[in-house]
């Protein structure tokens, strides 16, 4: 089993309205790749490579009074975090619109319950995930550089470096790889998308190898995590009742317990 690789061309960021035959079109391949594997990529979605690599060096940051390293530090860092997140939004938005259309849903489903994204009452974050290099003498056995998890959200949009290492469980319970595929970006259902539709949508687990013994490399990926607003109430779209109607943030609290919280 591989992760489909899907064209958005037809809906891509600044895409004004399609036919609704190209979207049904565009519905079936997400569909696809979320009921089987849970992740996908997505190619020409109108984020450009240009805007995932990393800011242009400047001084070392010293200790910052600010939120916000200054324009001295890293010039224009601030702007291009901003705009690399509404980007990231815009294509979120899009893409859970295809996926309402794909179960025969109204298109505004899902989004209707993502409005506040970027602003208070809504925890969505774009995170920013650095590697450090791994010195074979210090590995333990069976360690991993990201453990085996699966994200909570709805969706997560990931943007990684070259170095590779990421593995996805597949339903026949191997691990594939998937690897960094430039000029596209990769997407996976999360556990609340999972619940909302009645197991349709596979939130699949995943995590991160090292890299091979004596390769130094570090790795960076860059990680948008969509969640719905934290007041809207999540029930199984399918009207199956499998899982109660749960707050959003309950459930994201819940789970920030499970992982964080003491035992
Ligand atoms: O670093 C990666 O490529 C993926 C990280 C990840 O799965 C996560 O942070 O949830
Ligand atoms: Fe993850």
């Amino acid at each position: 089993m591989k992760i489909p690789v899907v064209d958005f061309e037809a809906y891509r960021i600044g895409a004004g309205d399609i036919p609704a035959e190209r979207l049904q079109n565009l519905g079936e391949e997400l569909k696809a790749a979320f009921t089987e594997v849970g992740f996908v990529y997505l190619k020409n979605t109108g984020i450009d490579q240009q805007e995932v690599k990393p800011s242009p060096g400047g001084r070392p940051e010293g200790s910052l009074q600010h939120k916000w390293p200054s324009q001295e530090v890293i010039g224009g860092f601030r702007e291009r975090q901003v705009s690399f997140f509404l980007h990231c939004k815009d294509l979120s938005l899009r893409v859970l619109r295809v996926m309402a259309l794909s179960l025969g849903l109204d298109a505004d489903l899902f989004l209707s319950k993502h409005r506040l994204i970027g602003s208070e009452g809504n925890g969505s974050t774009l995170r920013t995930l650095y590697y450090p290099p791994v010195r074979a003498e210090v590995v333990k056995e069976g360690q991993l550089r990201c453990g085996e998890h699966s994200d909570y959200g709805t969706i997560t949009l990931v943007f990684q470096s070259q170095e590779g290492g990421l593995q996805v469980l597949s339903r026949s319970g191997e691990f594939i790889s998937a690897p960094s595929i430039p000029g596209t970006v990769l997407i996976n259902i999360a556990d609340l998308m999972q619940r909302w539709t009645g197991d349709i949508f596979i939130s699949a687990i995943h995590r991160v190898l090292l890299p091979p013994p004596g390769d130094l490399s570090t790795r960076q990926s860059l990680a948008f995590f969509v969640q719905p607003d934290d007041e809207a109430l999540i029930t199984c779209c399918d009207g199956s009742e499998k899982y109660p109607p749960v707050k959003s943030v309950d459930y994201l609290m819940e789970r920030f317990r499970d992982s964080y919280g003491r035992k």
